[in-house]
């Protein structure tokens, strides 16, 4: 029996809202992400990203279509499940960081491995993976940017996902800071195994991906330009 994909949307549609205010977020979409795969999602501002980057996560449920992961379907778990499913399945890394001021980036990540329940495994080693060995005391207003995404994306490994989801890692960062952001989540998809999905805006990630997935309308398009080692447009013709 072969390996269910790491994330799986089998004609996922979300809508917003009822009656004439109802807005179709997301309309019979179909995708399917490996493990050891990084894949970027773009589209216009409204197209679905976000809302599709949620429902994977299991954040948000789907009005039609299931999503599975590792091929258990989010269809019928309580939101306590779906939530001890994230938890140990799933990290989450935002445009924004969302680090704790007042603690530093070994806090940051030790508190991280406590909420995620994992007393075996050290923060300092995964500050290290990110090349942040260094600044392990340092509090966030003392880290650059792209330092700061680096123990975002520590502290969102604490759990051992085997799933990344990133809303927009890049957009806060300058280019040099934002590739080498991407060069590093590329480097944990490939050499980790982990199944990443990448929001973004900047037309230099898609080619640093595994596949460019292209969303206009709340449908998945065929990219005009396929990157990489698979195109979307086939696998879901
Ligand atoms: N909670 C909500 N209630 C109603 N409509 C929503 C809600 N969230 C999103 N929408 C609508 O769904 C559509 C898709 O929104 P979504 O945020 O997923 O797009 P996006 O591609 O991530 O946009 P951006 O690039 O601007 O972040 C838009 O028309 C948006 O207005």
């Amino acid at each position: 029996m072969s390996t269910p994909p790491a994330l799986h949307a089998i004609d996922v549609s979300i809508i917003y809202g009822q009656g004439d205010t109802a807005v179709r977020a997301l309309d019979t979409v179909n995708l399917q992400i490996g493990a050891g795969e990084i894949v970027a999602m773009m589209g216009p501002s409204g197209s679905g990203k976000t809302t599709l980057l949620m429902v994977l996560g299991g954040l948000l449920q789907p009005t039609l279509g299931e999503v599975q992961i590792r091929g258990q379907s989010l269809t019928g778990l309580s939101e306590t499940q779906r939530a001890r499913l994230r938890l140990t399945l799933m990290g989450f890394i935002f445009q924004s960081y969302n680090l704790f001021p007042a603690l530093t980036a070994l806090e940051n990540v030790q508190l991280a491995l406590e909420l995620k329940r994992r007393p075996s495994r050290e923060a300092a080693p995964l500050l290290e993976q990110v090349g942040l060995g260094h600044r392990r005391h340092s509090y966030p207003a003392k880290l650059s940017g792209g330092e700061k995404q680096r123990v975002a994306i520590a502290r969102a490994l604490a759990g051992d996902p085997g799933i990344l989801l990133a809303d927009e890692p890049t957009a806060a960062l300058d280019t040099k800071h934002g590739m080498a952001v991407v060069e590093l989540l590329r480097t944990i998809a490939h050499e980790q195994g982990r199944a990443i999905v990448m929001v973004t805006h900047d037309p230099r990630v898609g080619p640093m991906s595994d596949r460019l997935v292209t969303i206009a309308d709340g449908k998945l398009v065929a990219a005009p330009v396929q990157y990489g080692l698979k195109s979307d447009a086939r696998e879901h013709a």
